[in-house]
């Protein structure tokens, strides 16, 4: 099997996301949320892809921006990937010049092989927590076995990961990546060095 990818969400300062390449992160994700403690200014953003070396995804997060809204980011921000946390439609997610992802909040009863088949134009599934009224970085896992085989995408697992579960998670889900947030936080939006290092060297010996 090969190796599975890491990407570290939610980062807003410099040395965060060089602590997180440093460690062996495949990608960094930056919220474009206003209501999510872990937003960046296109400023922000924009300063700390600058500081990064070759070779790192940078993923942008929006929850049902408008198309001016997301326009403007795109113009701004030199995002590598897009990642759609709302209700965004596959038309919605396509056209932008960019491969997207499309999170799905993983809840008993949803089918999602058909959530997948729905966005046909994906690069990738990220499946997450479902929590009422939140649209990610809930710090909270959900029911693994709820993931059928055979998913018609790669799979980003993410929801609740931490240093201690995802070698757990990697060794029943199979996924293609796996993605963290809270799991590796000194505070929300402040990652904390030592757990990245610890969730990456977990992945890596998964
Ligand atoms: O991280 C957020 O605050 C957030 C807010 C709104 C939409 C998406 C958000 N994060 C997206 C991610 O990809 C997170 O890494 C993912 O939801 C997992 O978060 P966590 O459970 O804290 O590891």
């Amino acid at each position: 099997m090969s190796a599975v990818r890491s990407k570290i969400c939610g980062i807003t300062r410099i040395e965060d996301a060089l602590a997180a390449v440093e460690a062996g992160a495949d990608a960094i994700g930056f919220v474009f949320y206003a209501k999510s403690p872990r937003a960046v200014t296109f400023q922000q953003a924009r300063a700390i892809i600058k500081a990064l070396p070759p070779f790192v995804t940078t993923v942008g997060l929006f929850v049902n921006a408008s198309r001016c809204e997301l326009g403007e980011i795109l113009d701004a921000v030199p995002l590598d990937l897009l990642q759609f946390h709302g209700d965004e439609t596959a038309a919605d997610c396509e056209g932008w010049h960019r491969p997207y992802i499309k999170a799905l909040r993983v809840k008993a009863g949803d089918d999602i092989a058909a959530a997948c088949d729905a966005y046909a134009s994906a690069s990738g599934i990220l499946l997450d927590t479902y929590v009422e009224g939140v649209p990610g970085g809930t710090g909270e896992a959900f029911d693994w076995s709820l993931i059928p085989q055979g998913l018609s995408k790669p799979i980003i697992l993410a929801g609740g990961l931490t240093p201690d579960n995802v070698a757990e998670a990697i060794a029943r889900v199979r996924p293609y990546a796996v993605d963290v947030s809270g799991g590796v936080e000194a505070s929300k939006g402040i990652k904390d060095h030592a757990k990245i290092q610890a969730f990456i060297k977990a992945v890596v010996g998964a």
